[in-house]
C-alpha cells in the first residue's frame, strides 16, 4: 500500500533521515521508536506527504507521492491519510461535533450525513455527551478522542500517530491506546505511530527502532504477528 524507497532528508548538516526503506502494509500497525532525534517524525512526515524527502521516494498505491503538487499530495493525505498528534490540535472556535465532522465536510459529504456519522463514532468513543462543547471546555481525555474521531471518520486506510497519549495521564493513556487500536482492527486501517514509550509501543505488531536517521531493524527482517482477541496485539 505505502512504499518508502532510500529516504533521505538533511536539515543543514544534520542528516535527518538516511537511506530510510520501509513498506506499510493493509491492517499493519508498527510503532516507530528511538531516541530524541534520531529521526522518529521526520519519517512519519515524509510516509504521510507533510514533507518531500531531499532523497528517495514514497509510493501510496502505486502513485510517486514526490511527482504530485502539493495540493495532489493534500488530496492524497484528506482521502486516504488520518493524522493524530500528541496535541489534539482541534479548532478552537468550532465545536467537538464540527471538528469531527471537518474532514467529511471538505470532502463534500452533506452537513447531516456528516454529523449523523461523527455522532456515531462519537458514542463508540464515549464522548457523545460533549460533543456541542468547544474544545477548550473538555477534558485532555475527551479532546483526544475527538481528534481521533477527526482521524477516523474519513475512513483512512493508514493513521499517522505521533506521540497521540503524550499529554495525558495514565488512565487516559490507556483507554485513548485501546481505542485506536481498536478501531484500526474494526476498519483495517494502518497505524503508523512514533511513541517513545515502550508501553504504547506494545499495541502494535511491529516496533521499529531508528537511531542517527536509521532504521535499525529493516521491515524485511521483521516477523508479522497477528490482533487478539482483546483488540491489541501480540
Ligand atoms: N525543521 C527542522 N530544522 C532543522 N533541523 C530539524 C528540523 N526538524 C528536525 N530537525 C532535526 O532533524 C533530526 C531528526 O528530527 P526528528 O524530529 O525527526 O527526531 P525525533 O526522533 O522525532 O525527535 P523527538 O523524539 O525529540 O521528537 C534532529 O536532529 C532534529 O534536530
Amino acid at each position: 500500500m505505502l512504499q518508502a524507497k532510500c529516504l533521505g532528508v538533511n536539515y543543514g548538516a544534520v542528516r535527518a533521515l538516511v537511506d530510510v526503506s520501509f513498506t506499510i502494509h493493509p491492517g499493519d500497525s508498527i510503532a516507530v521508536m528511538g531516541p530524541s532525534g534520531s529521526g522518529k517524525t521526520t519519517v512519519l512526515h515524509c510516509a504521510s506527504g507533510l514533507l518531500n524527502p531531499h532523497r528517495g521516494t514514497v509510493i501510496f498505491n502505486g502513485v510517486e507521492m514526490g511527482s504530485l503538487k502539493d495540493r495532489g499530495r493534500a488530496a492524497i493525505r484528506l482521502r486516504n491519510f488520518g493524522f493524530i498528534f500528541q496535541r489534539a490540535d482541534l479548532i478552537a472556535e468550532m465545536t467537538l461535533l464540527e471538528n469531527i465532522m471537518l474532514p467529511l465536510r471538505v470532502l463534500g459529504e452533506k452537513p447531516q450525513t456528516c454529523s449523523i456519522q461523527a455522532t456515531s463514532l462519537a458514542r463508540e468513543l464515549g464522548i457523545d455527551d460533549c460533543m456541542q462543547r468547544k474544545p477548550a471546555l473538555v477534558s485532555g481525555g475527551q479532546r483526544q478522542r475527538a481528534a481521533i474521531a477527526r482521524a477516523l471518520i474519513a475512513r483512512p486506510s493508514i493513521i499517522f500517530a505521533d506521540e497521540p497519549t503524550g499529554a495525558l495521564d495514565s488512565v487516559n493513556r490507556e483507554g485513548v491506546l485501546q481505542l485506536i487500536s481498536q478501531q484500526c482492527l474494526s476498519t483495517g486501517a494502518a497505524l503508523l505511530m512514533v511513541t517513545h514509550d515502550p508501553d504504547t509501543a506494545r499495541i502494535c505488531q511491529q516496533q521499529w527502532r531508528m537511531h542517527d536517521g536509521q532504521l535499525l531493524n529493516p521491515p524485511a527482517q521483521r516477523v508479522n504477528s497477528k490482533p487478539t482477541a482483546h483488540g491489541r496485539f501480540t
